[in-house]
């Protein structure tokens, strides 16, 4: 690797620059890595919500990744909004031919705006055709439950077992994000061959929540090539993600939830 590490993310647009390709681009700057993007879906949204996906062809992503990877080859890749079965399969295909070495699929199916971004009826390829080919997982507790087909868990017990369950589906490594938990800390449990452990941060008090999932997952892909393992790589990424919380209240963007802020030094 070189010491810029090329990160990849594979996901849909937010025209607001608060989630999904937008935020991961802002992330990797942040972090010192070099960005690149493959888009899966042109998403008509902002801080209030969807109201339009144009979704790219399975080919022609295909075509993208192809187009890519063969010139630059990606030190790690981040995925997030897939959109449906056949992009979900272009990206695994692609992932068999190139295989990075570090690969975090934050498995994106409704956006905080309470719309869906991945069809009920594709999340079977989810779980069967992607999951045993990525290095980390980022559910959050309602995406979690519906790759298990269980109830979201409603405590830390339950967050323990759900993302050791997750392993077994065939994820080697599970970063179970539990922002929907109420309480004054926010806490991850990151399950890895070792056992879980629990990552806790304080919560931030804001409504400048869009975009945080999308930020975490770039993150740690930005800087797992940094790290000798996942668990300081993830610790580190969460450390940027509530300093990009915290940041956002310099931000004024938008009437819904305003996105986090990727701070840079101003010069
Ligand atoms: N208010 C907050 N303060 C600090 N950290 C937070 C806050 N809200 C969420 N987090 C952290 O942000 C990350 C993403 O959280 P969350 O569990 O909400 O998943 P998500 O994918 O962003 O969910 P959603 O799709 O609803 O936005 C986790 O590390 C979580 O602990
Ligand atoms: C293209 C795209 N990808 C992901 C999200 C999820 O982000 P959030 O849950 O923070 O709204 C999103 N809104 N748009």
């Amino acid at each position: 690797m070189s010491a810029v590490p090329k990160v990849l993310s594979i996901a849909g647009t937010d025209p607001s620059g608060g989630a999904g390709i937008q935020a991961d681009l802002k992330t990797f700057s942040a972090l010192g890595a070099y960005g690149m993007t493959v888009v899966t879906a042109l998403v008509a949204q902002t801080t209030t919500g969807v109201t339009g996906i144009h979704e790219v062809p399975a080919e022609f992503a295909a075509q993208q990744l192809d187009t890519l990877l063969t010139d630059v080859p990606a030190d790690a890749v981040k995925i997030g909004m897939l959109g449906n079965a056949a992009l979900i399969k272009a990206v695994a295909a692609a992932l068999d031919i190139y295989k990075p070495a570090y690969v975090v699929l934050d498995p994106v199916m409704v956006a905080k705006s309470g719309d869906r971004l991945l069809p009920a009826d594709a999340v079977a390829a989810l779980r069967e055709t992607l999951l045993p080919r990525v290095d980390l997982i980022t559910p959050n507790l309602p995406e979690a439950a519906d790759l298990l087909g269980e109830e979201p868990a409603a405590s830390l017990a339950d967050m323990h077992g759900q993302a050791q369950r997750l392993r077994a589906l065939g994820a080697r490594q599970v970063l179970l994000k539990g922002g929907h938990l109420d309480g004054d800390t926010c806490v991850d449990v990151l399950a890895t061959p070792d056992g879980t452990v629990e990552l806790s941060a304080p919560r931030i008090e804001t409504t400048n929540t869009h975009g945080t999932g999308c930020t975490l997952s770039s993150a740690i892909a930005a800087l797992r090539p940094r790290h000798d393992g996942w668990e300081g790589a993830v610790r580190a990424a969460k450390a940027y993600l509530t300093e990009a919380l915290r940041a956002a209240d310099s931000l004024h963007v938008g009437h819904g939830h305003g996105p986090v802020h990727h701070f840079h030094a101003i010069w």
